[in-house]
């Protein structure tokens, strides 16, 4: 097995631009990561950088302008929609926005059973495998009769974390999925991902604009400005050692439990504004 279970090279993003005088909007300016079967590779950056973007081109929904996006030793940046579905058990998603990722009208049990009848698993498969689910993602079997609307932010999270483990993915595409959640429930959130990677394997491909949370959950790190990468290499390194003044703003701007070390921390920030490197 190769040791790059993702392997982004140059990658090139254009939007379109209305109007046929204006030339496309390039998002991604020839980015390059891999991600290795069972790590978490984070990418941090400001908003507007090119994040999300990345993470939708990986899944498909954002097409290739150039450079290569390689799945486990496949190229898959140009696919067609329907061989695309072949690699839906492989690649998943969990969104930012547990409010709005879920269809409002369907119960838990035929959230979860969807990507399983796409699969033809057997009706009593299926019902097991979400009794299954549910419970590794914390959740009691009752929750199978009942709409996500009667669910917490945190509780509709874990549900779309199930749901993106039904078909035994060995990578998740995970783009801000604790940011709409409050503080403890983003902490319990993530233990919840740990957890699971620690049992099943699984690669994260983890999109955050906060460094605190990037920290906690990344093997690797990604730092993304102006849609390129400016850091990248292994978390404690670029954490303890940043190269690039960018990062060492994040750095700076992450909160810290000490008022002190805060105070100090944002004036060392002002002073590296200053020098010109915002
Ligand atoms: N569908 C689109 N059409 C045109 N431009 C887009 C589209 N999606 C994103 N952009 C632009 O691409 C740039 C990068 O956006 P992207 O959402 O990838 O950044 P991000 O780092 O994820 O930001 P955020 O943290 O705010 O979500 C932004 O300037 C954005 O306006």
């Amino acid at each position: 097995m190769s040791d790059r279970l993702l392997d982004i090279r140059d990658l090139v993003v254009e939007y379109p631009v209305k109007g046929f005088r204006h030339s496309p909007f390039r998002v991604l300016h020839g980015v390059s990561l891999d991600v290795r079967p069972g790590e978490t590779v984070g990418l941090v950056g400001e908003s507007g950088s090119g994040k999300t973007t990345l993470g939708r081109a990986v899944l498909g929904l954002s097409p290739a302008t150039a450079g290569s996006i390689t799945y486990d030793g496949r190229e898959i940046s140009g696919l067609s929609r329907r061989d695309r579905r072949t690699l839906a058990g492989e690649i998943q998603v969990v969104f930012q926005d547990p409010y709005t990722s879920l269809n409002p009208s369907l119960t838990i049990e035929q959230i979860l059973t969807e990507p399983l009848v796409v699969r033809q698993v057997k009706p009593e498969e299926a019902s097991a495998r979400v009794r299954r689910l549910l419970d590794q993602v914390g959740l009691p079997s009752d929750a199978r009769s009942r709409l996500p609307r009667e669910f917490s932010g945190g509780q509709r999270q874990r549900i779309a974390i199930a749901r993106a483990l039904a078909l035994e993915p060995r990578l998740i595409v995970c783009d801000e999925p604790v940011s709409a959640l409050d503080l403890s429930t983003q902490a319990r959130v993530l233990d919840l991902f740990r957890e699971i990677q620690d049992r099943t394997g699984v690669a994260y491909l983890f999109v955050s604009h906060d460094l605190t949370v990037i920290r906690h959950m990344s093997h690797r790190v990604a730092v993304m400005r102006h849609g390129e990468i400016v850091e990248w290499g292994d978390c404690d390194q670029v954490t303890a050692r940043p190269n690039h003044p960018y990062t060492r703003q994040l750095l700076l701007a992450a909160p810290v439990p000490d008022p002190d070390r805060q105070q100090q921390r944002r004036a060392e920030r002002q002073e590296l504004q200053k020098a010109g490197t915002e």
